[in-house]
């Protein structure tokens, strides 16, 4: 039996919208994204297999589909008609969802059959997806897209990688074989006030436990090695995660 019967056969008796359910599933083992109380926002999401995955697995949580196909109603979701390529619906969610922990997109363009085409497509829409992360989600937060592999998938990762702590490529099992699909991973959005190599001086206000000097940029915690509280010190930013970042002393 070839993996679209498997999988196909598996939705219909699991009661399943679609087979792309199991992608979701495999993606979710593999890279631990949805959880309990999770406010989860899915684009591209009819006919609804990855809602209904999403639904069971981020319970007692909101879970919020769009696309621009009608969507038969779940139990515990709800749905937004609109193109996201559109200002107005990604307006319409970030007023609607507000903040969310995880945003996936399974979205895909008309198929022409033009592997070019299809690809540069699909990475508009994947980028449609990186524009409503960049809006809804919260530090700390993750996001899943779909992509046709092609020339333009490194630079759409290394742009997700600017923002998340690490990327990674998720090729699911139950995506047919024959398929160019791919999910690139962001884990942990960053929304750090600081860039890696930025130089700015900082003054020291607190000790750390390892004896390293803190300063706050904004709301956000920087570890200066090597700085006593009460200095003021010129910094270059070392490392960046969500919620700190660590500098060296430059002066
Ligand atoms: C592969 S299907 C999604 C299947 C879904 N994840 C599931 O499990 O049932 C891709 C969906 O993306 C939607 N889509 C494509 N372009 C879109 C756009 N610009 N705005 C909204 N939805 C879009 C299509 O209407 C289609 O329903």
């Amino acid at each position: 039996m070839s993996g679209r019967d498997e999988y196909y056969n598996k939705a219909k008796q699991q009661g399943y919208r679609s087979r792309s359910a199991y992608k979701l599933q495999q993606i979710d083992d593999t890279a631990d994204l949805i959880a309990p109380s999770d406010t989860v926002i899915d684009l591209g999401a009819a006919p609804g297999g990855w809602l209904q995955v999403a639904a069971e697995r981020a319970d007692g949580g909101r879970v919020v589909g769009v696309d621009r196909q009608r969507i038969e109603s779940i139990d515990g979701v709800e749905t937004v008609r609109g193109d996201l390529t559109e200002e107005s619906t990604q307006a319409e969610i970030a007023e609607r969802v507000g903040k969310a922990d995880l945003v996936l997109s399974d979205m895909a363009p008309n198929m022409t059959g033009e592997y070019e085409l299809d690809h540069a497509r699909s990475i508009h829409l994947a980028r449609q997806a990186l524009d409503v992360a960049r809006t809804i989600l919260t530090p700390g937060g993750d996001l899943v897209v779909k992509a046709f592999d092609g020339r333009d998938l490194d630079d759409l990762e290394a742009d997700i990688e600017d923002e998340f702590e690490y990327v990674r490529t998720v090729r699911p099992d139950a995506s047919r074989d024959e398929s160019s699909e791919l999910f690139l991973v962001g884990k942990g959005r960053m929304t750090a006030p600081v860039a890696v190599d930025d130089e700015l001086t900082v003054e020291i206000t607190d000790t750390g436990d390892e004896d390293d000097g803190i300063a706050k940029v904004d709301d956000y915690t920087l570890f200066v090695s090597d700085a006593e509280e009460g200095e003021t010190v010129e910094v270059r930013i070392e490392g960046v995660k969500p919620r700190f970042g660590f500098a060296e002393r430059i002066d």
